[in-house]
């Protein structure tokens, strides 16, 4: 690799893709772009990449799934290849892809750094699996934990065509969606949680544009036998006490969604009742931010071993 590695953006005008950009210009890589005109052009995507260490795919799912085809017909004909990182939601439980989620386990950042195909986390993983893993991990709650999620995210999640909705034609102030209960994030949720059962997950949107709280209702009688709210959030400290990112939080009454806009940074709280009944277990970010692009900027950095100058 080069002193200074050359990255191209595929979707770099897209919502996930502009947040990329912007964050890059903290690390010493050279963004390699395209004519915006020939940006959905076969041979100026396949030419950028071959001229690329780093490929960020910021694409909808067929597209990623094409782009990655044509990263493999490079290898094919002998070129160098670069490595991927998918924004998209194709290859998030794919064989031979590394989940980009650094925090998922002491080996994680490792498994990153060596791997010439990651994939982004979703937004709404993230914060679930945050929460959950290191419990299941700490054996405090089993594997076939009935589990629930609710979560409410900003517009901008739902990328250009929401944004639009939301921005030109005034959206609704706040809907529940995916009542389906087949969320396109559950494969992943479920895979990198370590979870026997799939999911109860209701999402929402509101009328604001970034901004995520995930929160998981927990019946404290069908945890482990006498696991108490310190020992979760005990668990959660012990995961994340090196993290830069992600950290666990003195409970709130309230939480705004919004809090957390402009940082890629996430918040875990633990919130009980007196009787240590009931706990609902909270994350908080942008879902711009740790949910997406600052998500990726995490993995370029071990991906291409780069830091901030
Ligand atoms: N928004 C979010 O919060 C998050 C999104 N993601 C994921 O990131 C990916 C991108 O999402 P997002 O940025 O929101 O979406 P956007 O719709 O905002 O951006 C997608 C970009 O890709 C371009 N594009 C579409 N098809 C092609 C193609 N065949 N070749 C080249 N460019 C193409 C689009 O151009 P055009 O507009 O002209 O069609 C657009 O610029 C998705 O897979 C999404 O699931 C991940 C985490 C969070
Ligand atoms: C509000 C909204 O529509 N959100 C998107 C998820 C956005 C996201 O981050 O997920 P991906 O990375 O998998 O695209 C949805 O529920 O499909």
């Amino acid at each position: 690799m080069s002193a200074e590695p050359v990255v191209f953006i595929d979707g770099e005008a897209g919502t996930t893709g502009l947040g990329i950009r912007e964050r890059l210009r903290a690390l010493p890589v050279r963004i390699h772009s395209i004519d915006p005109a020939r940006r959905k052009e076969t041979q100026a995507r396949a030419e950028a990449m071959a001229a690329a260490d780093l490929v960020v795919l910021c694409l909808p799912d067929a597209a990623s799934k094409e782009a990655v085809e044509m990263v493999e017909g490079l290898a094919a004909s002998g070129q160098r290849t670069p490595k991927i990182l998918d924004a998209s939601t194709a290859f998030r439980t794919a064989p031979g892809w590394v989940y980009g989620f650094p925090e998922l386990s002491e080996d994680q950042p490792e498994a990153i750094r060596q791997a010439s195909r990651v994939a982004n986390p979703g937004c709404y993983p993230t914060g679930a699996i945050a929460l959950l893993r290191p419990l299941i991990d700490a054996g405090l709650m089993k594997p076939d934990f009935p589990v629930t999620i609710n979560a409410v995210s900003g517009y901008t999640g739902g990328g250009r065509t929401m944004i639009e909705t939301q921005e030109k034609e005034g959206g609704p102030a706040f809907m529940l969606y995916g009542l389906g209960l087949a969320h396109k994030h559950l494969p992943e949720i479920r895979q990198h949680a370590l979870l026997e059962k799939r999911p109860i997950f209701v999402p929402s949107v509101g009328h604001f544009p970034r901004g995520m709280i995930v929160s998981i209702p927990v019946h404290m009688d069908l945890l482990v036998k006498g696991t108490t709210a310190a020992d979760l959030r005990r668990a959660l400290e012990e995961r994340y006490v090196t993290s830069s990112f992600v950290r666990v939080c003195k409970a709130e009454n309230t939480l705004v969604a919004d809090a957390l806009v402009g940082s890629d940074d996430m918040e875990l709280r633990v919130h009980a009742d007196e009787a240590n009944t009931h706990v609902v277990l909270t994350a908080r970010l942008d879902n711009l931010g740790k949910g997406a692009s600052g998500a990726a900027i995490q993995n370029i950095a071990l991906m291409l071993g780069v830091s901030p100058a």
